[in-house]
């Protein structure tokens, strides 16, 4: 009788734990419904507004700002002799004409898609007084010091700003004309200001603005701004996400701290030989003082193997912290390895590399953080480590955000897909059209080898795993369900006729996290007096997957991710710089210096210093053809006397045999120069 009784009470125990797990998976579902009818309904909002603002605004023609305007030659003439820049990126001349006609403009493009031409040039062309808006510091002081150098009257109003030079900002903006053309200022500075009266902005009104925003909500962001800013009737410029210029890369991430600092090292050394600047995140846990001695410790590490690397963080003391963001900035410190806070307000346009050491927390947060790569259009990477057994640490810190698990999991997709092409996911994400990725991500440019391995019993053996220990109350870790998982396969193994796990430990954990994807397994936290410690607990499909019934597939790399055999189909299009782009880096080091301290992409940009490095200019009129008049005036006797011996080493073998020859007879200080310069014209793959 009492066997009978306790049979049914397991039953009803087993039963009302579905049932459960079934409210459980329905109220999940609910919250998701819930958030999507918002979405849904604030995009419908949003939709009649403008509709009905359209309707009743006057019936305006459909504008057209890239036809021709009467300030079109004078706008290239700035364009190209005062910045220097031979043609105009996507919708800058179109913004440029509609902020030259007086309109507000709202204008969404991605980090380094060229925005600041796009207010920096209609301030110089109109009359007046160009009032930029800012809150951050380091990007005023750059732009401040950029604009300054090309001769351009550009100040600050800011916490720094002395006395001073506050007098005469405020005595220039009386007077009007001349004196003063742009003037930034941080908007505490305007709120603060008694004598804001005194500042005059007269005509459109440009505001420019990062891509910061999800998807989803594009639209809605679009007319909250307008609404704020009140500028409902504003030409609206809204360009793509797509950073062509980079390339994604996820890397598998050896769980051994010494062969990642290695790798890492080798990628520098091997594709960054020529100094070039890069960033290395490593993760942010704000609360944890670890972060700092591992930040300082992948540093050194990297400087062991002959890197010139440093590490920025908050805690460090601002003079410190400014001296090494200033000696990156000026190119004389290769590497910052830094938490994920480094990063607002870089406007340093030739970081060619940025490396996560760790993973990001979302989709977006990774497109932002990547993004500070290459925002002068030249090829950069984006290098990302993964390895599943980090995301219980990032799991535990962002549980409590809203949707911050749901977040994370979108770039764990991310990291572990081996087939889906990375900008891809980055389109879907902010709800984009899809477009060609050129072959700038591993997934696109190297033949992926996968195998493709049926977990669906290793699967099941998890799920009764956890089954067993939740029944008798105990909870597991990741690392400690790997273990339990491994044992019990081992057990086992030969014992019964089930199939041999062959499975790695990576591999289990990778399929754990594909499991928690799945909504089969699912993550919960619980807080110590020191920590949040993440464990894996059965989730709202666990029932299928113990009973066989969920098909699971994991997909196995075959050989290094990132390092797939076969040739790549796009081209990752770094190309090696020459020996004459070596010298002409080395020279704006040198003059940005001998120039007030500027920093050296003020004085050429690295697309510059490629242009020259091809076309070898030999007098200031053809220099001055290719970067423009001031900086030709400027810099340009140094710059010809850089490039002049490589013009006359037209044929390398010919000139290595008379150097040779020279240096056996004795040689000069000259040709033992041009001898120096011919070591690097051989090596450079352009010549
Ligand atoms: N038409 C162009 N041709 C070549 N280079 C350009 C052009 N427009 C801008 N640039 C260069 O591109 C780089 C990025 O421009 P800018 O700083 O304006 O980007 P941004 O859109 O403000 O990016 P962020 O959001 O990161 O601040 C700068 O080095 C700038 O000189
Ligand atoms: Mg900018």
């Amino acid at each position: 009788m009492e066997p009978d009784i306790e049979e049914e009470l397991l039953c009803v125990e087993a039963e009302l734990q579905d049932v459960q797990d079934q409210i459980r998976a329905l109220l999940d579902r609910q919250e998701k419904l819930y958030e999507r009818q918002s979405e849904l309904q604030t995009l419908l909002d949003g939709y009649k507004i403008s509709q009905s603002a359209e309707n009743k605004a006057a019936p305006v023609a459909v504008e057209d700002w890239s036809g021709s305007f009467e300030w079109d030659s004078r706008a290239d003439d700035t364009r190209f002799n005062i910045f220097g820049i031979s043609s105009f990126r996507a919708n800058q001349r179109e913004i440029i004409n509609a902020v030259m006609s007086g309109r507000d403009v709202l204008v969404i493009m991605a980090a380094g898609g060229g925005k600041s031409l796009c207010y920096q040039l209609p301030a110089i062309l109109r009359d007046g007084v160009a009032l930029v808006v800012s809150p951050l510091l380091s990007l005023i002081q750059d732009q401040v010091m950029g604009l300054t150098a090309l001769g351009i009257p550009a100040y600050m109003l800011t916490s720094t700003t002395s006395k001073e030079d506050e007098k005469y900002i405020y005595k220039a903006l009386d007077k009007g004309e001349g004196a003063l053309t742009i003037l930034y200022v941080t908007p505490e500075k305007i709120s603060k200001s008694k004598r804001r009266h005194t500042v005059v902005v007269n005509g459109a009104t440009i505001f420019v603005l990062t891509i910061r925003i999800l998807a989803t909500a594009t639209y809605k962001v679009q007319t909250d701004l307008m609404e704020m800013l009140h500028i409902p009737k504003c030409v609206k410029f809204v360009s793509t996400v797509n950073r062509p210029n980079l390339f994604y890369k996820v890397l598998d991430k050896s769980s051994v701290g010494k062969v990642v600092i290695d790798e890492i090292a080798d990628y520098i050394r091997g594709s960054c030989s020529n100094n070039e600047s890069g960033i290395v995140y490593c993760f942010s846990r704000k609360e944890c003082e670890q972060v700092n001695e591992l930040l300082s410790l992948v540093a050194k590490e990297l400087r062991d193997r002959g890197i010139s690397a440093d590490y920025y963080h908050a805690d460090m003391d601002v003079v410190a912290r400014g001296k090494v963001h200033l000696r990156w900035s000026k190119n004389k410190l290769q590497v910052i390895v830094g938490t994920v806070a480094f990063g607002m307000g870089i406007n340093k346009p030739d970081v060619r590399f940025v490396i996560h050491h760790s993973l990001s927390k979302s989709m977006e947060t990774y497109y932002q953080e990547s993004g500070r790569a290459g925002r002068d259009g030249l090829p950069s990477e984006c290098i990302l480590y993964f390895r599943p057994g980090d995301i219980p640490r990032q799991s535990s810190m962002v549980f409590y955000e809203n949707c911050g698990l749901q977040n994370l999991y979108d770039i764990v997709r991310y990291c572990q897909s081996n087939r889906k092409c990375r900008r891809s996911a980055f389109f879907q994400h902010f709800g984009e059209a899809m477009q060609d990725c050129n072959g700038m991500c591993d997934n696109c440019a190297y033949g992926t080898e996968i195998k493709e391995v049926d977990a669906t019993y290793h699967a099941k053996i998890i799920a009764s795993l956890l089954h067993d220990m939740q029944s008798n109350d105990q909870r597991a870790t990741m690392l400690q369900l790997v273990d339990r998982f491994r044992a019990k396969i081992k057990a086992s193994a030969g014992a019964s006729n089930t199939p041999a796990s062959d499975l790695k430990k990576e591999e289990v954990e990778q399929l754990i996290i594909l499991l928690i994807l799945d909504r089969v397994l699912k993550e919960e936290f619980q807080h110590t007096a020191y920590a949040t410690n993440a464990y894996v607990t059965l989730g709202p499909l666990w029932k299928q997957a113990l009973q066989g019934k969920k098909a699971v597939k994991l997909e196995i790399t075959i050989g290094q991710r990132g390092n797939k055999g076969g040739s790549p189909k796009g081209a990752n299009k770094r190309t090696r710089t020459s020996g004459l782009e070596t010298k002409l880096d080395e020279l704006r080091i040198e003059l940005s210096s001998s120039h007030g301290g500027i920093f050296p992409h003020a004085v050429l940009s690295m697309q510059q210093i490629n242009m020259l490095g091809h076309q070898k200019p030999t007098s200031i009129e053809e220099l001055e053809k290719l970067i423009g008049k001031v900086k030709a005036e400027k810099y340009g006797n140094r710059i010809i006397e850089i490039i002049q011996p490589y013009v006359t080493l037209e044929n390398p073998d010919v000139m290595e045999q008379d150097l040779r020859k020279a240096s056996e007879n004795g040689g000069n200080k000259r040709l033992k120069k041009k001898d120096k310069n011919l070591v690097y014209v051989e090596s450079s793959e352009d010549e």
